[in-house]
């Protein structure tokens, strides 16, 4: 009897929490200044469409579609909207906009702790305190001094290698650029570079790397599951799940052993010192994070872009003879800036970046305090607001024949062009490794197209091994990129 009593009760409990939570939803769907902005009604109830489209590797495809079925400004989940118009776009991201970094970073990242990296850091002040600690190692001068000789070095052997490659069967492009990418900001970060060029395949600590982002990326969409399956004792799990303290470890070892030597060259070096201001001045536990943080941010982003840049130029002869030709202009020990000021590489590159940079997709903002007007709708503060650049870079109102690879569109560009390109995001939070990154491709694309002028996709590289998926970066969806020469 007392058990057909607590049924009930558990019942009558349930019904009342399942019919709080449908009122609760259905006000925020349907009243207050949200509720006008278009989308899908199944987004104003629940985000487990965005949740699919994530797992799936197409959230950029799908916020896209819903852009060009209800706007500029759309709802894309009971608490997320996604705004790609250029003003709204620049109003969230500018300098002293005040839109912080949404929760999702941290999560993203696995920095929950307190313990965050400049990437994941939500507060703008505390952000801007970090930032300078490391501006002025990033800077363009920086580059130049210390960190070009070893960016050259990297390129170097990487392209020697796709050409011995390329000529004796295949160079998978994709695999040599992120081994070069690794290297550089390996060397970076620790003082002692990774070595993968030589290694000819990925070291342990990037393994870790990606499978900590796979972990970190599970635990944000399916948190129930990983809280459960964590326990279950299977070696190859166990191995799995335990890649973040592996890195710590890596990252304390590294670090002590810069103490040992005085390799004081990284990226904490207090030679970058900024007004006495230096990334030197971190704790172990922070510089660890951030040089995690760095070699995630730094590696794939170059590597993929690149890649797509050489595939794009290779699907296009005609662009590939007048890039034959510029390149051979060069002196033989060009440097990054001769390479830079070629017109038709930047020109080529820019083109890359509009259509393959490979961060093109959900960048989550918190709106704040007193909450904000964008795109004629009003954001109360706390609202996630989300800018994608793939939508951005494809406006036809802005690019012709947008879905088009044509560097040639970059020779007289107008204003709205310029100012819609933000492969790097922009304002505030604008990509810090821009520069070296720019660095890194002008030296690999010049030097590539130099040593290796007739190259060419093999033949078992299928325009749909180069399609898109999107896990906040977007990669080819064959994960290799194949030339022959
Ligand atoms: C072609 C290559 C690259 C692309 C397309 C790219 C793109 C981006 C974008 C779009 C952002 C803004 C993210 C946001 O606002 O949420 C960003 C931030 C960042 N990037 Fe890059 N990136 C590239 C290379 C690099 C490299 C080489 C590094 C090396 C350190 C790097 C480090 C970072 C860091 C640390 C941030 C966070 C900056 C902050 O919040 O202050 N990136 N990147």
């Amino acid at each position: 009897m007392a058990q057909i009593r607590y049924f009930h009760l558990t019942l009558f409990l349930s019904a009342v929490w399942f019919t709080y939570h449908v009122i609760r939803l259905a006000r925020k769907a349907f009243t207050g200044p949200l509720s006008k902005i278009p989308g899908p009604l199944v987004c104003r109830f629940s985000n487990l469409p965005l949740k699919l489209a994530t797992l799936q590797g197409r959230r950029v495809f799908f916020v896209d579609g819903l852009h060009h079925k209800y706007g500029t400004c759309v709802r894309i989940s009971p608490e997320e909207f996604s705004i790609v118009d250029l003003p709204s776009t620049r109003a969230i991201h500018k300098v002293g906009g005040n839109y912080g970094k949404s929760l999702w970073y941290a999560r993203f990242t696995g920095e929950t702790d307190g313990v965050q990296s400049m990437f994941s850091i939500a507060d703008s002040k505390e952000h801007s305190q970090r930032r300078k600690q490391f501006s002025n190692a990033f800077s363009e001068r920086a580059l130049l001094e210390f960190w070009e000789p070893l960016v050259e070095g990297r390129v170097k052997l990487a392209v020697q290698n796709i050409k011995e490659k390329a000529q004796t069967g295949g160079a998978d492009v994709l695999a040599w650029f992120t081994f070069m990418a690794t290297d550089v900001i390996s060397e970076l970060a620790f003082g002692r570079s990774f070595k993968t060029l030589e290694a000819g395949e990925k070291s342990p600590y990037l393994h870790d790397l990606e499978h900590a982002a796979i972990r970190d990326m599970l635990t944000e969409e399916l948190s129930v599951i990983m809280k459960t399956i964590c326990y279950l004792p299977i070696p190859a799990l166990q191995h799995f799940l335990g890649s973040r303290q592996r890195l710590i470890e890596y990252g304390r070892s590294s670090l002590q052993r810069g103490k040992v030597q005085e390799n004081d060259m990284t990226i904490f070096s207090k030679v970058f010192a900024d007004n006495g201001v230096s990334a030197n001045s971190l704790s172990d536990f922070e510089k660890i994070r951030e040089a995690k943080s760095m070699i995630i941010a730094g590696t794939d982003t170059t590597a993929i872009t690149l890649t797509y840049l050489v595939w794009a130029v290779l699907k296009h002869p005609e662009v590939q003879q007048k890039l034959v030709e510029e390149v051979k202009t060069l002196r033989p020990d060009f440097s990054s800036q001769d390479a830079r000021k070629l017109r038709y590489l930047s020109m080529v590159t820019d083109e890359a970046l509009r259509l393959y940079g490979a961060v093109p997709g959900g960048l989550p903002r918190t709106v704040p305090k007193g909450g904000r007007e964008l795109g004629g709708y009003f954001f109360p503060e706390g609202t996630v607001v989300t800018t994608q650049a793939y939508t951005l870079h494809r406006d036809p109102s802005v690019f012709a024949q947008p879905l088009e690879f044509n560097p040639e569109r970059w020779e007289s560009p107008t204003k709205e062009m310029t100012d819609a390109l933000l492969p790097f995001g922009a304002g505030s939070r604008i990509c810090i490794g821009m520069h070296l990154a720019k660095m890194e491709m002008a030296l690999a694309a010049a030097t590539f197209f130099r040593e290796c002028p007739t190259a060419r996709l093999s033949s078992a590289m299928t325009d749909g091994m180069m399609e898109l998926e999107n896990y906040f970066l977007v990669a080819p969806k064959g994960h290799k990129c194949e030339v022959v020469m």
